[in-house]
This record gives structure tokens, sequence and C-alpha cells, in this order.
């Protein structure tokens, strides 16, 4: 099996998909997007068509191509690609799956299917084998994020005796606030190695104490860098700094709002590339949202990371 050369740790930016203003995907922006990630944050890793990729309101060609094209421009500059090919048809997503393996991404992830929902451990994990069997060389995650799904089975019921059922199973995209249910999974399957990623960027550093060996998620488009500081930190013990990180990444982002749009308006103005609306049933982040966040990210100096004062998110004033 072809598995990846090392596992999938630390951060991994949930990429977003960039669009033009009439709501057609801007694949022109996605070679700079990589080169962004990779020398202004320092992330390596992508997790492409997730939820802050708007991968269930792309059509199947679509997300076919958005995959594709990370991976071509991630060649040589990315370490690992992750390609988000839940749906709610098995069909569509095994065709996903199948895809990810012959264009050469590094794993594949899937979410609980959300309208007719499985209920219980055994068929979802049923329906997660079919999907992994189709790409039976790549590494897969479950990616778990039951406030979206409405799927409400237990992570920690669901990894009891997995790999069992699919020989391929890597890891967990926990995306969830349930701590306890996050680091029964870490604890009951150490052993086995498994990548414990979580998604939930406010409360990483409560989740690195639970176990995380790396963590998924939409900030990390624009704040890798000052989170992969954090990381150094927590390996450093440490703590002080790390949680002066969090309080400040908290008290800071958490006003701005986290939503897909929000996403799309602050990585704008932070990177400089165009990421775009999104696409209905979301809305365009409003003018007097963008104008706001663009003021406090100005007092922040958070418009260029280079003048940053070093584990300070502090207000340069
Ligand atoms: C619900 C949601 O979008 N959660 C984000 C987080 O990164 C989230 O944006 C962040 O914690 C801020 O709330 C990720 O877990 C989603 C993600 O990784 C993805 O795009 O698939």
């Amino acid at each position: 099996m072809a598995f990846p050369k090392k596992k999938l740790q630390g951060l991994v930016a949930a990429t977003i998909t960039p669009m033009t203003e009439n709501g057609e995907i801007n694949f022109s922006v996605i070679g700079q997007y990589v080169d962004y990630l990779v020398k202004e944050q320092g992330v390596k890793n992508i997790f492409v068509n997730g939820t802050t990729g708007e991968g269930l309101s792309l059509s199947i060609s679509e997300r076919r191509q958005v995959a594709e094209e990370w991976v071509t421009k991630g060649k040589d500059k990315l370490d690992q690609v992750v390609i988000h090919v839940g749906a709610l048809s098995l069909k569509e997503s095994q065709e996903l799956a199948q895809h990810a393996a012959e264009i050469g991404a590094d794993g594949i992830a899937v979410i609980a299917p959300f309208f007719l929902k499985p209920w219980t451990k055994d068929i979802l994990i049923n329906f997660l084998k079919e999907v992994a069997a189709a790409a039976p060389a790549l590494p897969f995650y479950y990616y778990h994020i039951p406030a979206l799904t409405g799927v409400k089975i237990r992570a920690e019921e669901l990894l009891d005796g997995i790999q069992d059922k699919i020989p391929t199973f890597q890891g967990l995209k926990f995306s969830d606030t349930d701590l306890l249910d996050f680091g029964q999974c870490v604890d009951q399957n150490r052993q086995q190695q498994f990548a414990f990623l979580f998604g939930v960027d406010e409360q990483l550093l409560s989740a690195l104490v639970m176990g995380a060996t790396g963590a998924v998620g939409s900030t990390y488009n624009y704040l890798g860098r000052k989170t992969n500081q954090m990381l150094e930190a927590f390996e450093r013990k440490d703590l002080s700094l790390a949680l002066n990180y969090q309080s400040c990444f908290l008290i800071y982002f958490s006003c701005l709002g986290f939503g897909v749009s929000q996403t799309k308006a602050i990585m704008t103005l932070v990177s400089g590339i165009p990421m775009g609306p999104p696409r209905l049933p979301l809305q365009k982040a409003s003018r007097e949202f963008t104008d706001s966040a663009e003021a406090k990210l100005k007092s922040l100096d958070f418009l260029s990371f280079t003048d940053l004062k070093d584990g300070s998110l502090e207000a340069s004033s």
C-alpha cells in the first residue's frame, strides 16, 4: 500500500475555493495560493474541498478540477494534499475517491452522509468502507463534524476496531468541541499510530493537551505562522506562551467571525489574493464587515506579518 512517507501531522490548511465575482471557480490564483501558504504561512499540508472549500456546494466535475489543480500546483512544494470526497451519493463519493488516487493525492477524507443518515456505527462504517475501497492505495481519514452533518455517532465508538473494517484507515479529522470524545479516541488508539487532527482552531491548545497530533482548519490559511509558533511553544512546554497565543487568537479573531464568507474576506485582506464571494446559499461578507475587519487587522499590524512582535498578536498602539 502506497502510504505517505510520513504521517500527516502539524498544520493542515483547509483550503478556500477561490471564486470570481460571478461565482465561477477562479483556478488562476491557486498557484499563487500554494506559494503563499508555503512561504508566508509555513503550512505545507492542505485539505481540499472540505467545509471551508465549499466542497458540498460544488458540482462533481468542479470538485475533480479543483482537486487536480491543487495537486498539480502543489507538486514539489506541498508535503501532503488530502482531498475531501464525501458526498450524499455513495457512487459520487467513490468516483471522487478513485479520481483522487488517479491524480496522485496523498489521502482522502469522508464525512458522514447527512440527508439520508446512517443511524448506527455499523451503517456508517459500511458507507465509509465502500468509499475507502474505491481508493485502496490511499490513506483514509474520517471527517467527524457532527454539528454540520447531524450524525452524532461518537468518534470514539466509530474508531473501535475500524482498521479491521477499513484497512486504509489512517486517522481522524475531529471538528467538534467534545474534548472528552476526542481524548478517548487518542487514548484508545495511540498504539495504532493514527493521525488525530483537531478541527476547532480556537480550541487547538486544549486538543494538544488531549493528544492531538495535528490540526486541520480554516484559520491556518492566514494564521499558520502564528499557530506554528504556538505548536513550537507547546512542544517546548512553554505553556504560558502557548496560552498567550491562544488567548490573543480567541479575543481578536472570534470577534471577526469564522464562517466561510468571513474566512474568504479575511484571507483576501491578509494574503492579498482575491478569494471572491462564497456560493449560494452562503452570502458574501458585507462591506460593513470587510471594512471593520480591515480596520481591526490594521490596528493589529496584521496586514503585514513581518511587523508582528514575537509571540504576541497585541495591537501595535
Ligand atoms: C465548521 C468549520 O468550518 N470548521 C473549520 C474550522 O477551521 C473553523 O473554521 C475554525 O475553527 C473557526 O471556527 C474546520 O474544522 C473545517 C475544515 O477543516 C474544512 O474546511 O473542512
